[in-house]
């Protein structure tokens, strides 16, 4: 059996449902289905998702004109897609009743509220496309990750799963010539409030059914034929990746290759599920497999290069920093006071950084752990960087060939390289640059290994 994920791109309006569903409809293995939220439809487009956003932001604010102007615009993409189908407008009363229904119901915190409706966007889309299958004649089920036991964190915007959810999903019933329709980027909390996890996230439950459902394989449709050596929007057609490692995806998601969630990798390594993830427009494409290490025998030195731009960073420089007690664990303490994690934290002899995923931190946060750090430890110089970005070099064959010579030559001259770690990871190696600089380093590094 195969489980099965759409992105929200591949599910943006009725032809492209319709090409998602002979897709469905072409391997009778492909049983479990997850889909996204209708993406985007065009360029500039807004996705279901950042609809939901708006309504809940609009709700929050009682603004009530606007919520019912975007109650209806969530509401007339799933209209659009139905009518395409040529349903008729009593098949969508329950979608558009729980729509109305958001505002009311009652929630722990804004922040559930902000979850609930983010929901949603999958939840309804699931219904629908459950719906649609049933009036074409297949035998399909739309499930609720509440019925199927999905269990997650009570952290309502950026949660992880329970391990208990496999336990509940070996349990699930179905039969064998029956579709499941399931919607991404949602569990259930174990009080029974909605939480989603992270953006991007439906790619998370995807691989929480093909490890609890035990699948053969996990394919994960987007729109490119491949996961390419470096991000397109970034290099002009870069080289597609036919087979990768788990950790080599873990390490280049991380740091940018938004292609596959990087948490997605953790229930399928937990599964040791193959991942393909393939493009809804050319299915017969090979896609890129992503496959334990085990047995992998690396063709290249590099097999990607990323960047992320969403970080920042503390620096800190103190003469004999090296012989003081406790420094790091005094800093640790007050990032544990105020729940913050760090990222990386590398460091000299007398100089630290600490980066950080600035998506994890406000500015009042900024300003409060700066100022306790500063009378904790009482450093000579303390920064706060906040144009910071990371890029990855990552590949198996990194570990029997030196790539770091080749690195530092492409980018001499070229790029402000103010970190470099190698050798946490046998895999990859590190640099930190200023935002500005973080593209032109993943050209130039690629330009090297591959051209
Ligand atoms: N290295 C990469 N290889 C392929 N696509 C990448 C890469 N890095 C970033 N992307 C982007 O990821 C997009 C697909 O991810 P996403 O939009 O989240 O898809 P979906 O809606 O199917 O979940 C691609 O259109 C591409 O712009
Ligand atoms: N719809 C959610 C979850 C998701 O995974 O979407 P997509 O498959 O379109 O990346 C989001 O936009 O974050």
């Amino acid at each position: 059996m195969k489980v099965v994920k759409f992105g929200g791109s591949s599910l943006a309006d009725g032809p492209a449902v319709n090409h998602a569903l002979s897709i469905i409809k072409s391997d009778p293995e492909r049983q479990v289905i997850v889909v996204s939220a209708p993406g985007k439809r065009f360029e500039n487009d807004i996705k279901v998702t950042d609809l939901l956003i708006k309504y809940a932001q609009a709700a929050l604010a009682q603004a009530d004109e606007k919520m019912q102007a975007l109650q209806q615009e969530i509401f007339n993409r799933y209209v659009a897609i139905a009518d395409y189908f040529g349903l008729a407008s009593s098949d969508l009363t329950a979608i558009k009743q729980q729509l109305a229904a958001l505002p009311q119901a009652a929630y722990p915190t804004k922040q559930y509220l902000l979850g609930a409706f983010k929901a949603h966007g999958e939840r309804l889309n699931a219904q629908l496309i459950s719906l649609i299958l049933q009036k074409q004649g297949l035998k399909a089920r739309y499930v609720d990750p509440k019925e199927a036991g999905i269990k997650v964190t009570g952290t309502p915007n950026n949660a992880t799963v329970l391990p208990e959810s496999y336990a509940y999903l070996e349990q699930f019933n179905y039969q064998a010539d029956e579709k499941l329709i399931f919607p991404g980027f949602f569990g259930f909390t174990l009080a029974g409030h909605i939480a989603t996890f992270s953006r991007g996230g439906s790619d998370i439950t995807g691989a929480i059914l093909a490890r609890g459902f035990h699948a053969r394989l996990y394919e994960n449709f987007t729109d490119v034929d491949a996961i390419f050596a470096a991000n397109p929007a970034v290099v002009d057609h870069p080289k597609p990746i036919k087979v990768m490692t788990y950790r080599e995806m873990r390490e280049l998601s991380y740091a940018g290759f938004s292609v596959f969630h990087d948490e997605a990798l953790i229930p399928a390594i937990g599964g040791s599920i193959p991942i393909n993830v393939k493009n809804t427009a050319h299915p017969d494409h090979p896609g890129t497999m992503i496959v334990p290490e085990k047995g992998f025998v690396p063709s290249q030195i590099v097999t990607g290069i990323a960047s992320g731009k969403h970080f920042s960073a503390l620096y800190m420089h103190k003469y004999l920093l090296n012989k003081e007690n406790g420094f790091t664990l005094k800093i640790l303490e007050i990032l544990n006071k105020y729940g913050v994690p760090y990222e990386h934290m590398p460091s000299g002899i007398d100089d630290i950084t600490i980066i950080f995923d600035r998506h994890k931190l406000t500015d009042e946060l900024i300003d409060a752990i700066c100022e306790d750090v500063q009378n904790a430890v009482n450093p000579d110089r303390l920064e706060w960087i906040n144009d910071y970005a990371i890029t990855m070099i990552v590949g198996e064959g990194m570990q029997s060939h030196n790539a770091i010579s080749g690195i530092i030559a492409a980018l001499a001259n070229k790029v402000h390289v103010s970190m470099v770690n190698q050798g946490a990871s046998e895999i990859s190696v590190m640099i930190g640059t200023p935002k500005k600089d973080a593209d032109l380093a993943v050209s130039a590094i690629y330009d090297y290994f591959f051209n």
